[in-house]
């Protein structure tokens, strides 16, 4: 392929030194306003962008793509998760789509770590009654949560992040189960003493806690429904780090309403930044503004990653990270 550097669109600031390498590899063009586009104003990147590197919240829908230039070659998104783009539109107009998985793992379990904790231990709760100046000493049967140790994780979507959280809660003394398309290979299975459950209705009936970490596709959108929450342990506790849609937030909401959980952490949300207001004021709920992947360290290394893909791209070679229909 030529040396002639390629028109790459960026639709948000991303870290400095990444925005740096991008103007010196690429004709990169950075928003210095870190305002996100909006649907006309992408449109318009789609006409002029070689490569589009969008982020997690740029809707990239059938009719955006299908209006974009020919010179478009290729989508290098900033994220792991890819349902904001229609990769079958990408694909079916011969998009590279590319994403940024592996380098976000480890925060993004982190921090699914961190809601089990701050849920079974009602962490933000008690923190909140100290800042009220509400504490009035030790007591045998106040503030109680629920232990860990020896308690049932089931994983739903045993992918990276899955097994990455799968690893933490092993270390926390927890069973680990899991829900996926398949089996995971045997020696990661013995290595996280899994058990797979084929069924993910009779999984969820028996855990002690469930982590959703699967993506957000055709398939999984309201995984979590009405019937599904009802099949919950009252005393479970529910975890998503991964899309809001895989939830189905009002019926979450009523389930709440019900007592019929004893807790539940979010990161992610159905209609993302809006949150649902029945799950809001609640003792028993923690939010977080999806901060998965949100490190400085994190950041960084998905920049790199979307260079990556991107010089690899330019260079005449296949992308590390390039996503396939069948992959989804
Ligand atoms: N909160 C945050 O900031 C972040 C959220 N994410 C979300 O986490 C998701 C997972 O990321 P990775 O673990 O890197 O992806 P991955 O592709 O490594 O793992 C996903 C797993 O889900 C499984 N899966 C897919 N459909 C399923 C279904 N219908 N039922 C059960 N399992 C199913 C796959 O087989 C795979 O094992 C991403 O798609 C993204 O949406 C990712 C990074 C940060
Ligand atoms: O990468 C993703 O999919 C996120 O949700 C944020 O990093």
């Amino acid at each position: 392929m030529s040396a002639r550097k390629l028109k790459v669109v960026l639709t948000r600031r991303l870290p400095d030194a990444v925005e740096t390498r991008m103007r010196e590899l690429f004709d990169a063009e950075l928003n210095l306003t870190d305002r996100p586009m909006s649907r006309d104003e992408l449109a318009a990147a789609l006409q002029r962008a070689e490569v589009l590197a969008p982020t997690i919240t740029d809707q990239l829908d059938a009719e955006l793509i299908a209006g974009a230039g020919d010179q478009l070659k290729m989508i290098a998104n900033f994220g792991a998760g890819v349902d904001h783009i229609d990769i079958d539109a990408a694909v079916g107009r011969g998009v590279i789509v590319t994403n940024t998985p592996g380098v976000l793992t480890e925060d993004t379990a982190d921090l699914g770590m961190s809601l089990i904790l701050a849920v079974s231990r009602r962490i933000v709760e008690g923190a909140g009654v100290v800042e009220a100046g509400r504490f009035e000493g030790w007591s045998p049967t106040w503030m109680c949560g629920r232990k860990l140790w020896g308690k049932r994780l089931g994983v739903v979507g045993m992918g990276r992040i899955g097994q990455a959280l799968a690893r933490r809660a092993r270390a926390f003394g927890m069973q680990v189960h899991y829900h996926n398309r398949k089996p995971v290979p045997d020696m990661i299975a013995e290595e996280l003493g899994a058990t797979w459950w084929d069924d993910l209705d009779q999984m969820l009936a028996r855990m002690d806690v469930v982590s959703l970490n699967c993506p957000a596709t055709k398939e999984t959108h309201h995984l979590l429904s009405a019937e599904r929450l009802a099949r919950l342990q009252p005393h479970a506790i529910l975890v998503n780090t991964a899309r809001g849609e895989l939830i189905d937030e009002a019926a979450l909401v009523e389930a709440l309403d019900r007592r019929a959980l004893f807790g539940v952490g979010l990161d992610v949300f159905e209609n993302e930044p809006k949150v649902h207001p029945g799950l809001l004021g609640r003792a028993n709920v923690v939010l977080l503004p999806h901060l998965g992947s949100a490190t400085l360290e994190a950041r960084q290394d998905m920049g790199d990653r979307v260079i990556a893909n991107i010089m690899t791209y330019q260079n005449g070679h296949r992308p590390p990270d390039r996503v396939i229909p069948a992959m989804l």
